[in-house]
């Protein structure tokens, strides 16, 4: 039998069933391969209409329920929704509903929906232009939803929800220069020294990527190296590296950087990005918690975490998690904090972060580790960055960063970062 073929909007759909059907991430069927297939600009595409869908999902359930009686199998509903996002977003109707029955014909088991699907999007191709504006703001699913109101208000967590659904642009750290690196890639210099571009596009396509002139990276994931304050040739130790982004930072300071992760995979990422930047550091596989190198002048610690502060880049999460493993990660995090600790020359520094929305894997962190530590404290100082506002600093002294922050600027990923010394 002829193998159907894999376009941009048929990945989409894939990927959308396993986010939906598996509760699997997008970014480990990425690097999984679910998209190797597709040439560089239709793998972009691919990835743009599932995180799209995604964000969209419940404004596109409520317009096809007007049309659909009862539910058909998640393959077919999610080519629906594919198209119906799509053409609420001004797609061309002719090409996406024809796209959409075709995706459905090729599949044995749902071709006999053909008709249906036809059906139905023609109606949506209708209403959905003019009525989706019209439509509720799509919200965090109630396992997330209700900690983040807990810890931030009612308010704050429906305008971090306006946050995730407008989307992120796409956020650049330059070696040097940015104004220049602004003007030629056309985007803004942020206050924080960031550039951002609000046309994504094909990332490797742009002018200074294949030189290794500047990584992608969101604004506020490029803080803590910031707040770090690498100097030349200090000694830094890269805890929990992959895929490298602050690896990159450090580098370009010209400390002399040790960058370490568990995952042999994702530390094959930070190699990559290290020869295509022209960088530096020594890169190991192993276990945070068994490294007996150092000490070190300084220690960036970007633990793993929830990653609730990404759902704008990332809007499968609220979809592929329920919650359940943070708690084994808030662990893991406590115990990476006291060993990272024990590697410090005396007088160092070390950066705790996560990008996380939730106060247990960063204020609570830096709280406990506080009462663990007698003579260990929050170097406030540290915080004092270009870009920072000093209403964004917390009670314990870190810095508390959102997706609802920089409104007008089109957001920021949600962190949280800490400096510590003894
Ligand atoms: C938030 S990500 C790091 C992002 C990275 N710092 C950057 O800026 O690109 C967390 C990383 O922790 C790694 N990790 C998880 N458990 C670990 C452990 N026990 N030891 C070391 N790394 C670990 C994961 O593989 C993942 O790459």
């Amino acid at each position: 039998m002829k193998k159907p073929k894999l376009t941009a909007r048929s990945a989409a759909a894939h990927l959308l069933d396993r986010v939906l059907g598996e509760g699997r991430l997008m970014s480990d069927l990425i690097a999984g391969g679910a998209l190797d297939p597709l040439a560089p600009a239709d793998r972009a595409r691919a990835q743009r209409l599932a995180s799209e869908t995604l964000r969209g999902l419940a404004r596109a359930d409520r317009l096809l329920s007007r049309h659909l009686r009862k539910g058909p199998p998640l393959p077919v509903q999610n080519v629906l929704r594919l198209a119906t996002v799509e053409l609420a977003q001004g797609g061309e109707s002719h090409g996406v509903v024809n796209d959409a029955v075709d995706i459905i014909g090729q599949s044995p088991r749902h071709a006999n929906l053909k008709g249906l699907v036809n059906a139905v999007l023609r109606k949506v191709a209708e209403e959905a232009p003019r009525s989706w504006n019209d439509l509720r703001q799509p919200g965090l699913p109630d396992w997330l939803r209700g900690p983040l109101v807990e810890a931030w208000g009612k308010g704050a967590v429906t305008a971090m929800e306006r946050a995730h659904f407008a989307g992120a642009a796409l956020d650049i750290t330059v070696k040097s220069d940015p104004q220049g690196w602004a003007d030629r890639l056309g985007a803004t210099l942020l206050p924080t020294g960031s550039l951002r571009r609000s046309d994504p596009g094909q990332v490797s396509a742009l002018p200074g990527y294949a030189e290794g002139a500047w990584w992608v990276q969101d604004a506020a994931a490029a803080l803590p190296v910031q707040v770090l304050a690498p100097q030349p040739g200090e000694t830094v130790l890269d805890l929990c590296a992959a895929p490298g982004g602050k690896t990159l930072q450090l580098a370009a300071a010209g400390a002399e950087v040790t960058a370490l992760d568990l995952s042999e995979r994702r530390m094959a990422r930070v190699a990559e990005n290290l020869a295509r930047t022209g960088l530096e550091a020594t890169c190991r596989v192993e276990d945070a918690r068994a490294h007996q190198g150092g000490p070190y002048d300084a220690i960036l610690l970007d633990a793993p975490c929830s990653a609730t502060g990404t759902i704008r880049r990332h809007p499968d999460l609220p979809h592929a998690k329920d919650g359940s493993d943070f708690g084994a990660l808030i662990t893991l995090q406590a115990e990476m904090l006291d060993h990272a600790l024990t590697l410090l020359k005396p007088g160092g520094r070390l950066v705790f972060c996560t990008c996380s929305l939730l106060p247990d894997e960063g204020e609570c962190q830096v709280e406990e580790a506080l009462a663990r530590h007698p003579g260990l404290t929050v170097d406030r100082a540290a915080l004092a960055q270009p870009g920072i506002d000093p209403a964004w600093i917390t009670e314990e002294g870190g810095l508390r960063l959102r997706p609802d922050y920089w409104a007008d600027l089109g957001g920021m990923d949600g962190f949280y970062i800490a400096c510590l010394r003894f």
